[in-house]
């Protein structure tokens, strides 16, 4: 029967059970609140009685200090009734017992978060085990964190050159021939820093110096003129200043200056840059005689890395032991240019066992090492990359963005008074320069371009793209639009040296309206008073665009920068700015509906790029199959000839 008793539930039974249960969870609870106000309370008790204990101590120490001065006169014995110091310790290591507590507590809860979290019997590894590494502070050598800070002020100039006595009248003529009446900031620095530091260099070594200043400040001055100086006291001719700079186009514009301010001294100086054939330049550099063997011929050398390396490795007899100066112009780009081993080669050749084979007199003296000058607008002042130069306790010249009076000129403790972290690594433009962007399409891009250019009327404009190709299909398409009413000109690594140096020259009469480039033109080149430098590409790098900006509002100057973007890449190029503290960038707009009377222009245009690149690309066919033919008839002819 038992089978089949039912159970049945009851509900009112169950109701009561319920009731009762809720309740002592209700009891339990409030219990609990209670516990905790109390906890809480007599935590506020203990805080406040610490509190009084120290106020207490602080007035009992106070008193003590007037006893002591003879403010109060208190009997020596009565002083501790003033001091409860028992009860005072007593609050303070309870207090600092609860906060220990306390702390235990809370890295406790941590822990247990960050602990493998186990789930169906699985466990899963790595949970919650993420904790943020405290940030490592970079901390600089002192020689970064102490520069003496450059102006980049180019409006207002206070050195005359008539006024700086340190360099020599012979310099100072030649400077007012070259209408130079004062010297830019960086100049003003520099030069008498390097002649005064260089006055005891035969007898203790000279520290070496980096300087980072602006695009067109005028860097190039302040190691030509102190270097001629300082080299006219030699008697007999050695290579003692090495110049070496990224490209060909640099090099003859810094042989140029050289040239200008050697003449009518005893400095002879000479150019590799393989704008020249290697037999000439080997023969411009030295000579050879029975009684001396090999002879220098010149006292600086200016040449590009990769030529100098052709040299070292082929030309016997090249001497560069006595070298006074090893300046490195735009020196991240060159350091940059692992390509030849340039370096190793080169301190191969300065370091006695690496020396020439052919001694003579002059060669058995000692000489100091060289002391290194590096210059360029974004120089690199991470220690890391400079560390393999080696550099002999150098000395840092640099400008910063003109935010309040850093730029007094003065020497600055840039720890106390330019943060060095707000500097260190940050580049400076100059400040006659206005930057700006125009948002396009890629299809509309050069409709744009040429819209810009027309409505504006630019006139000497430096136009950089990404690539060789890319110049010359822009060269052909806005030739075709403007119709020959306007000179524009490409440029690029792939023409020959004469066509550069021509084209450079051109440009710089204002001969050519628009000169279109790839980078190789972006650094260093100075043409005079360019009205607008347009980036048709966007540049990548922050270094790019500062380089391609910098070819106007040189030496003081206006100059405007423009930059082409699509939509994609405008928040990129902003980022890229803000690098170097600039927020400033303008946009300019062109109305889309203000290019479609152009439609019908630009696709003729259009159609006259297609024609001509396929023109010129049936030329490259034609001249290639006319090659090949060659070749196989003079190997025919030579079989022939065989056969006979
Ligand atoms: N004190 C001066 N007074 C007038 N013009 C000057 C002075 N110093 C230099 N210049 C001119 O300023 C221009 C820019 O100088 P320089 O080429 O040396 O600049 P830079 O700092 O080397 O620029 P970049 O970083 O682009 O190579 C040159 O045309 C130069 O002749």
């Amino acid at each position: 029967m038992e089978l089949f008793v039912v159970n049945r539930h009851d509900e009112e039974e169950s109701k009561d059970e319920n009731k009762a249960e809720e309740s002592s969870k209700l009891n339990r609870v409030l219990k609990k609140i209670e516990k905790n106000k109390k906890l809480r309370n007599k935590q506020k008790e203990k805080e406040q009685k610490i509190k009084e204990a120290i106020q207490r101590t602080t007035q009992a120490r106070q008193i003590k200090r007037e006893i002591k001065q003879n403010i109060v006169k208190v009997p020596e014995n009565n002083i501790d009734e003033f001091v409860d110091k028992e009860l005072i310790d007593k609050h303070i290591d309870e207090y600092k017992d609860q906060v220990t507590d306390n702390k235990h507590k809370e890295n406790k809860g941590k822990k247990r978060k960050s602990e493998p979290v186990d789930i169906e019997g699985f466990t899963i590894l790595g949970v919650d085990n993420f904790q943020k590494k405290a940030k490592v502070k970079r901390v600089l050598p002192r020689w970064l964190t102490n520069p003496t800070i450059i102006s980049v002020n180019l409006q207002k100039l206070e050195t005359k050159v008539s006024d700086l006595k340190i360099i020599d009248k012979q310099l100072r003529s030649l400077l007012k021939v070259n209408g130079v009446d004062k010297f830019f900031p960086v100049q003003a620095k520099v030069i008498p820093w390097l002649i005064q530091n260089n006055k005891y260099s035969d007898i203790m070594f000279t520290r070496d110096v980096c300087v980072s200043a602006p695009t067109g400040s005028g860097k190039t001055l302040s190691f030509v003129l102190p270097i001629v100086q300082m080299l006219k006291k030699y008697t007999f001719k050695k290579i003692r200043a090495l110049v070496i700079l990224p490209t060909q186009d640099l090099a003859r514009q810094v042989f140029g200056t050289f040239k200008t301010y050697t003449e009518g001294t005893n400095i002879d100086v000479c150019i590799i840059s393989g704008q020249n054939s290697f037999e000439v330049e080997q023969k411009q550099i030295l000579t050879k005689n029975e009684a001396w063997g090999y002879i220098s011929k010149i006292d600086i050398l200016v040449c590009t890395a990769g030529r100098l390396v052709d040299h070292l490795k082929s030309t016997e007899g090249l001497d560069l032991q006595y070298l006074d100066f090893l300046v490195i112009d735009e020196a991240d780009r060159v350091l940059e240019n692992i390509q030849n081993d340039w370096l190793y080669h080169l301190e191969k050749h300065i370091s006695p066992e690496g020396a020439s084979k052919i001694l003579n007199q002059f060669a058995l003296q000692k000489h100091r090492p060289p002391q290194k000058l590096l210059f360029s607008a974004t120089l690199s002042q991470d220690p890391e990359k400079l560390q393999q130069l080696s550099l002999f306790q150098p000395k840092l010249f640099t400008s910063v963005v003109e935010n309040n009076d850093a730029n007094d000129g003065m020497e600055h403790n840039a720890v106390e008074e330019v943060k060095s972290d707000t500097f260190i690594g940050k580049y400076t433009t100059p400040n006659e320069l206005t930057e700006k962007y125009i948002e396009t399409s890629a299809d509309l891009k050069p409709l744009m371009l040429y819209k810009y250019i027309q409505q504006e009327n630019l006139k000497k404009t430096l136009i950089f793209t990404h690539s060789v190709e890319s110049t010359h299909r822009l060269t052909i398409l806005l030739r075709a639009m403007f119709q020959n009413k306007i000179s524009v000109e490409e440029i690029s690594s792939h023409l020959q040296p004469k066509s550069r140096v021509a084209l450079i020259d051109k440009f710089s009469k204002g001969e050519i309206d628009l000169l279109i480039s790839t980078d190789a033109l972006a650094r260093g080149i100075d043409f005079p008073g360019v009205q607008c430098v347009i980036s048709y590409s966007a540049p990548k790098y922050l270094k790019t665009y500062i380089h391609r900006a910098g070819r106007t509002a040189r030496a003081g100057e206006n100059g405007l920068a423009v930059t082409f973007l699509h939509s994609s890449q405008i928040g990129k190029f902003k980022e890229l700015l803000q690098q170097a503290d600039k927020t400033d960038v303008l946009e300019i707009k062109i109305p889309e509906d203000d290019l479609e009377p152009l439609g019908e222009q630009y696709k003729d245009s259009l159609e006259s790029l297609r024609k001509t690149v396929e023109a010129e690309d049936r030329q490259v066919l034609n001249r290639t199959k006319l090659a090949k033919g060659k070749k196989t008839v003079s190997k025919r002819n030579r079989k022939k000839l065989a056969v006979k």
